[in-house]
């Protein structure tokens, strides 16, 4: 009795070394207890679905499909902060077309190199350009905001927000009824693919399906053009490149989610009538460009004096890209926005055959990569610390040339601007971008 008592105020702490007792009392003391630990396992059962679920359930911003841990979601900045009377304004303003025929776009990336041209490009000519951009950290985020800068100043108006954000896709649809979509939101880069995977999924794949859903729920449904790349040729070594070649052997996971989309582009358009058009860019170069791209890094780094690593292929041999200018791209891009056809569907319903293609954007003369180094060194008025280097398996490719007859016929596509051209302007630029950044550094400082 005595051990009872001890216990009589409270649940044992140790019930299995009671002296079992038939007592009413021992009764109603276990049955309380077998209700709290019920209740106990019951909310951490619950509470680990909720983990589980919350877990696995898109965020509205942030990136759901990271297959390396942390990196991706660190990348990723955004709080997206959206709506609102003002925001709807800006929204409308930007949107608004300004010349007879004129088309309304939304350009997802358009803080990105190719988007802020394009937009720009857009704008002049009277378009409504709305741009979307998630800021992330892929690179140097302060060159986004610059071209952001630039684009508020002609009028165009970049949403904060994630193409994996489809209330805001949606909510864009609502307040303004776009012709065109210019999709170039991406994660680029054909060698950062192997660091982090899960970003090229969850930019290349589940974000080019939320916009797809978006478009094909869209009424009217918008006409597509999109960022495809000269990747998906992967190991196809006839050249030069031709769209009705293979491109089932990619070498890379970069290229294997721009081919995934392509496919993904074709069931769209089959099942709802989207008009859709691929567009494989060959290494685009120029000024406001990307700094992961060789152009550009090797230009930073010979004015350091930093070593330049040059890949080259099996048996000392020439690794060669068909370099294209922004310009020609934009061109091009501008080409398939004015000859795509409306989409045939309406509130997710195919109402007839829908437009579908895929062109080459390149500049159908391949130059080697050490050109390019000494196309640079002329430029900057110094040498590069060559360091020639077998080129790793990371997923390049040897060697890229296009053939764009078939968007010389349907888009009147038509590139003018050799390497050594395109790469003066990107240099004359560059020194021009870094003094004026570094004097602003300097002068902060
Ligand atoms: O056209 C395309 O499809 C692709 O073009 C570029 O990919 P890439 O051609 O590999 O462009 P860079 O990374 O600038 O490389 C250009 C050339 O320099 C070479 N390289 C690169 C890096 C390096 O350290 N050394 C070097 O010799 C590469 O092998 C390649 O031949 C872009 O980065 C991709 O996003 C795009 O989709």
């Amino acid at each position: 009795m005595t051990q009872l008592k001890t216990h009589q105020d409270g649940i044992p702490s140790t019930p299995g070394k009671i002296k079992m007792d038939r007592s009413p009392y021992i009764h109603r003391l276990r049955w309380q207890f077998s209700l709290a630990k019920l209740t106990f396992w019951s909310c951490l059962f619950l509470g680990l679905i909720l983990l589980f679920f919350l877990r696995s359930t898109p965020s509205s911003s942030s990136s759901s499909y990271s297959l390396s841990s942390g990196t991706d979601s660190t990348r990723r900045s955004l709080a997206s902060t959206w709506g609102g009377p003002d925001w709807e304004k800006r929204v409308r303003d930007s949107s608004k077309i300004r010349s007879h025929n004129g088309i309304s776009v939304l350009v997802t990336g358009a803080a990105g190199f190719v988007g802020t041209h394009v937009s720009a490009a857009l704008k002049r000519r009277g378009d409504g350009v709305l741009g979307l951009d998630n800021f992330n950290d892929y690179y140097d985020p302060k060159l986004k905001r610059s071209r952001q800068a630039r684009l508020e100043r002609s009028g165009v108006f970049i949403v904060e927000g994630d193409i994996n954000d489809s209330a805001l896709l949606k909510k864009l649809f609502d307040v303004v009824a776009f012709t065109h979509v210019m999709h170039l939101a991406a994660q680029a880069g054909v060698r950062y693919a192997m660091q982090n995977p899960g970003s090229y999924v969850n930019s290349n794949i589940a974000g080019l399906v939320s916009l797809f859903e978006v478009c094909k729920s869209a009424n009217p449904q918008p006409s597509i053009v999109w960022a495809s790349s000269s990747s998906v040729y992967g190991l196809n070594n006839k050249v030069p490149f031709s769209e009705r070649d293979r491109t089932d052997q990619p070498a890379s996971l970069y290229a294997a989610t721009k081919k995934a989309g392509e496919e993904i582009a074709h069931t769209y358009n089959h099942i709802y009538g989207l008009s859709i058009t691929g567009l494989r860019f060959f290494t685009v170069y120029g000024p406001w460009g990307r700094p992961d791209m060789a152009y550009f890094f090797f230009t930073r780094d010979i004015l350091k004096g930093k070593p330049i690593p040059i890949f080259e292929g099996p048996n000392h041999g020439t690794v060669a890209r068909d370099f294209t200018y922004v310009d020609d791209i934009v061109k091009g891009c501008l080409g398939s926005l004015d000859t795509a056809e409306k989409s045939t569907g309406s509130g997710g319903k195919k109402k007839g055959p829908a437009q579908l293609r895929i062109f080459n954007l390149g500049n159908t003369s391949p130059v080697p990569v050490t050109t390019l180094v000494s196309i640079l060194e002329r430029l900057l008025k110094k040498k590069a610390n060559r360091v020639m280097l077998k080129m790793p398996r990371n997923g390049d490719v040897q060697f890229t040339h296009a053939n764009i007859t078939l968007a010389q016929t349907e888009l009147g596509y038509k590139p003018t601007t050799d390497l050594q051209t395109g790469l003066k302007k990107f240099v004359r630029w560059y020194l021009s971008y870094y003094s004026d950044s570094g004097s602003k550094k300097r002068s902060d400082e």
